[in-house]
C-alpha cells in the first residue's frame, strides 16, 4: 500500500525512523499551529489537496507547561494549544477532513490504525457508503470523516460549558485575506457586475472567487442590517463553511451554495419592494450559503435505505436537511452568534423548505389563505435552490451535467450496495473532467439530459416559477426563462 499523502510535523517532532523512511518527501515540517492551518486552507483553495480523499496524520510537539499546570485552562493562543485541543480546533474548523492529531510518541502506532481504515477512503463510491453508513460507535482513536462523527462533534460542542470555539483565536492569530488570491487586475467592480445578473455563474469562478463573492454580498448585507462582522471573522466563516461541503461531489458542493445564495440574494433585491427593512435578506442569504452543509452527494433516500445512524436520528425525516441545519446552527453559533439572537428559526425553517418532499406541500400551500401560506422567505430559498433550471440555457445546461453525474454516481452505490457491482474506477475521477464548454458538446456527451431536464422541470420547476411570477410581477422572468430552457429541451428529443 502507498503511504499516505501527507505527514505534517509541528514544533520539530522527533519522527521515528520508520515514519520518516515511509513519508520520504511526503513530510511538510512547519514551525507553529498558525503555519498549519494556512497550508491547510491554501491547499484546499488551491486544489492542490482536499484532505478527503485520503488519511492524514499531525504530529505535534505540545509545547512544555510547568508541573503546576497538569490540568491548564482552555488554552488562549494558538501556540500553546495541546494536542487535544489541537484535534479539537482542527475537527472544527475543517470538519470534512480526515485529519488526526497525535503525540510523537502515539505517531507509529497511529500509522498502524490508519492504514486499517485507508481503503474506505480512497476511492469516491467507498469514501461516500462510509460517510453515510460507518456506525457511531467505531472504535478508533484517529479522525475519520462520517456524517455520524460530524454530527458527534456538534452535539458534544452544545453541551460543553463553557462553549468553546477556536474562531477568535485563529482571527486574531491569521490574516485571512492574504489567502485568498484573486486573478490579476480584477477588481470588485468587476465581481459586483458578474453578482448582479442572472447571468451569474458560480460554476466558472474560482474557490478563492467565490469566497470573494460571498463576502462581497454578505458584508453589503451585514451593513445595510447593522451586523457587525470584521473582515477577517467573515472570511473565517467563509473558509469554514468552504471546508465544510465535500470538495468531491459534483453537485451538491459550496459552488452550488454560493450560486443558491446570489441567486437568493437577486431574488431579494428584485421584490425589495415586498420587504421590511430589517435583517430577513441577510438572513435568508446566510441561509442559502449553509444549506446543504455536509452534503454527502447522495439523497435521503439512499440515507434512509441502509438506515444511516444520521437517518435513525432523525427519524427519516428531512434527514439531510436536518443535518444541514443542526450543523450550520453550531457552526453560526461559533462564527457569528449575533444572527441567531432573536431570529434563529428564518434559518432553520429556510433550510427546512428545501426538502423537495415537501415541495407540492409548498405549493399546495400558495393557493390557500394568506396565514396558511408558506413564508416569502421559505419560497424565496426554495426557488433559489432550484433556480439552475432558470439561467441562461448554456449555465443551465452545465447545472445539468453535475446533477446528471451525481444521480449517476447515486445509481451506481446502489448497484454497489444491492448487487456488489465494484464500479469504483469509473467514479474516482472527481476533478479530472472540465465541463464541456457549449450546449452541443454537452449534449453529444450526456444525450440524457434534455429528458432528464423535462422530467425535473415538468414534475417540479415549473409549477413554482408559475406560481411565484402570479404573486410577484418581478419574478415572472423565473417562469418565462424555465419555459424557454424547456422548449430547447423537447426539441432536443
Ligand atoms: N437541473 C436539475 N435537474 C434535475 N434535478 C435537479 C436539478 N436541479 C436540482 N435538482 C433536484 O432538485 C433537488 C433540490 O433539492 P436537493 O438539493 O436535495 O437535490 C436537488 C436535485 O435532486
Amino acid at each position: 500500500m502507498s503511504s499516505m499523502a501527507t505527514l505534517f510535523t509541528v514544533n520539530s517532532p522527533e519522527l521515528a525512523p520508520q515514519l520518516a523512511s515511509r513519508f520520504k518527501g511526503h513530510v511538510v515540517a512547519l514551525t507553529a499551529v498558525a503555519d498549519l492551518l494556512a497550508r491547510l486552507y491554501s491547499d484546499r483553495l488551491s486544489g492542490a489537496d482536499n484532505y478527503e480523499r485520503d488519511l492524514y496524520l499531525v504530529v505535534y510537539c505540545e509545547p512544555k507547561r510547568s508541573a503546576q499546570d497538569a490540568s491548564p485552562p482552555a488554552s488562549s493562543t494558538l501556540d500553546t494549544l495541546s494536542a487535544a485541543e489541537l484535534a479539537h480546533l482542527l475537527e472544527k474548523q475543517f470538519p470534512c477532513f480526515n485529519l488526526s492529531v497525535v503525540t510523537p510518541e502515539r505517531a507509529v502506532p497511529a500509522i498502524a490504525e490508519l492504514d486499517n481504515y485507508r481503503a474506505k477512503y480512497t476511492q469516491r463510491l467507498t469514501r461516500v457508503t462510509t460517510w453515510m453508513y460507518a456506525k457511531r460507535h467505531d472504535p478508533c482513536s484517529v479522525n475519520m470523516y462520517s456524517m455520524i462523527s460530524h454530527l458527534t462533534q456538534v452535539r458534544h460542542s452544545n453541551t460543553e460549558k463553557p462553549r468553546r470555539s477556536y474562531a477568535r483565536l485563529i482571527s486574531s492569530s491569521l490574516d485571512l485575506r492574504k489567502l485568498i488570491q484573486l486573478p490579476q487586475g480584477k477588481s470588485d467592480d468587476h465581481y459586483w457586475k458578474l453578482l448582479t445578473t442572472w447571468d451569474f455563474c458560480a460554476l466558472s469562478l474560482s474557490t478563492c472567487e467565490l469566497i470573494w463573492c460571498s463576502y462581497l454580498i454578505l458584508k453589503k448585507l451585514a451593513i445595510d442590517a447593522d451586523y457587525v462582522i470584521s473582515d477577517n471573522d467573515l472570511f473565517l466563516l467563509l473558509l469554514t463553511l468552504e471546508t465544510s461541503y465535500h470538495q468531491g461531489n459534483k453537485f451538491h458542493n459550496f459552488r452550488h451554495a454560493v450560486d443558491v445564495m446570489q441567486a437568493t440574494w437577486q431574488l431579494c433585491c428584485k421584490l425589495q419592494l415586498h420587504f421590511p427593512k430589517d435583517a430577513s435578506v441577510l438572513l435568508v442569504c446566510v441561509a442559502a450559503i449553509g444549506h446543504d452543509l455536509g452534503h454527502p452527494g447522495t439523497n435521503n433516500a439512499l440515507m434512509c435505505e441502509e438506515n444511516s445512524p444520521v437517518a435513525q436520528l432523525y427519524q427519516k425525516a428531512s434527514v439531510l436537511e436536518n443535518f444541514h441545519t443542526e450543523l450550520f446552527l453550531d457552526l453560526l453559533q461559533d462564527h457569528w452568534p449575533q444572527l441567531l439572537e432573536d431570529r434563529r428559526n428564518v434559518i432553520s425553517d429556510t433550510i427546512l423548505a428545501t426538502d423537495m418532499a415537501l415541495h407540492s406541500q409548498y405549493i399546495d400551500q400558495m393557493d390557500e389563505a394568506p396565514s396558511q401560506q408558506p413564508t416569502f422567505l421559505s419560497l424565496i430559498i426554495k426557488a433559489a435552490d432550484i433556480s439552475n433550471v432558470t439561467r441562461p440555457l448554456e449555465i443551465s445546461a452545465k447545472w445539468a451535467v453535475l446533477i446528471t453525474c451525481e444521480f449517476n454516481e447515486c445509481a451506481a452505490l446502489v448497484r454497489e450496495l444491492k448487487e456488489g457491482s465494484a464500479e469504483y474506477d469509473a467514479y474516482n475521477t472527481e476533478y479530472d473532467q472540465p465541463l464541456p464548454e457549449s450546449v452541443d458538446s454537452i449534449l453529444e456527451k450526456f444525450p440524457s439530459i434534455p429528458k432528464g431536464q423535462l422530467i425535473f422541470i415538468n414534475a417540479f420547476a415549473e409549477g413554482l416559477f408559475a406560481g411565484l411570477g402570479d404573486y410577484f410581477e418581478e419574478l415572472k422572468f423565473l417562469h418565462h426563462n424555465v419555459q424557454a430552457n424547456k422548449k430547447f429541451w423537447e426539441g432536443k428529443l
